[in-house]
């Protein structure tokens, strides 16, 4: 299981000229487990922030975020969450195999065990035909399932990502949204991610967190309940969608 509370969370960044940005302020968040949340947001509402705070990558100057009820300064067990970036940063010398092997390479894991847990992975988003390819032999599309696989091998019940699928063509983005959501519920995975699209929200959140900006603050909270899987053209997902767009 996986569970997130943001809890009063302020973050000031230094400036160059000696003063400091405010860039998050008192951040409250609720994550109950298998949740897909959006963070969505005008640039600079400190999404990112937020989500590196969420994966203690940064440490908020107040308040706290608790993972399974634990305080993060006090959370061990960081293997099971994982993290996907707008990038898909692939080894350009690995095959798909080994860089998905790569996220396994810290677990100290038996080399058996890892290639079976990587061929199982690489099955999961549907590449097992392309194990020994190098990413500038795959589309963009299965560069991104390598790098989703890479994220998973270690079956984290976490998944966070800051605008992962924004760099690929609509048909791809849709495909790896229908992924996405049917692999967080195989998983029973907890999503929290990062997006500039109201339609990418909507299609895969149960909730959506707006923030405004400077200081980063949570304007409004949103449940989206629509049934999955939700098709992007569908009347209800579109109205959603320019509701938020509205919003924004
Ligand atoms: N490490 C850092 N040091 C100083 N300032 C930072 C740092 N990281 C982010 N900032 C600043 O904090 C603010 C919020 O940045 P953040 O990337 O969290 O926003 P965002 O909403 O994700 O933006 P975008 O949608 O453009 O990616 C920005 O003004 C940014 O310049």
């Amino acid at each position: 299981m996986a569970t997130v509370r943001v809890q009063n969370v302020s973050k000031w960044f230094p400036r160059r000229d000696g003063e400091s940005l405010h860039v998050l302020q008192n951040i409250e968040l609720d994550v109950p487990e298998k949740t897909i949340v959006a963070i969505v947001g005008e640039s600079g509402s400190g999404k990112s922030t937020l989500l590196n705070i969420i994966a203690g990558l940064v440490k908020p100057d107040r308040g706290c975020v608790l993972l399974n009820g634990v305080k993060s300064s006090e959370f061990t067990d960081w293997r099971s969450m994982t993290y996907m970036f707008q990038d898909d940063r692939l080894l350009p010398w690995r095959t798909a195999a080994a860089n998905v092997a790569f996220g396994l390479e810290a677990a100290h894991v038996s080399r058996a065990e890892r290639k079976q847990r990587v061929a199982e992975t690489l099955a999961l988003v549907g590449l097992s035909d392309f194990a020994d390819l190098y990413p500038h032999e795959l589309s963009g599309g299965m560069r991104s399932r390598v790098a989703l696989a890479r994220s998973l091998v270690t079956r984290p019940t976490l998944l966070l990502m800051d605008e992962p699928f924004s760099k690929l063509d609509p048909t791809i983005r849709a495909q790896m949204h229908a992924e996405v959501l049917r692999i967080a519920s195989l998983m029973a995975m907890t999503v929290i991610f990062v997006t500039h699209d109201p339609e990418e929200a909507v299609v895969l959140a149960n909730k959506v967190v707006l923030l405004n900006p400077r200081p980063g603050r949570v304007r409004e909270t949103r449940t989206i309940d629509l049934p999955y899987p939700r098709d992007p053209s569908a009347p209800e997902v579109n109205e959603q969608a320019r509701a938020l767009r509205r919003s924004l």
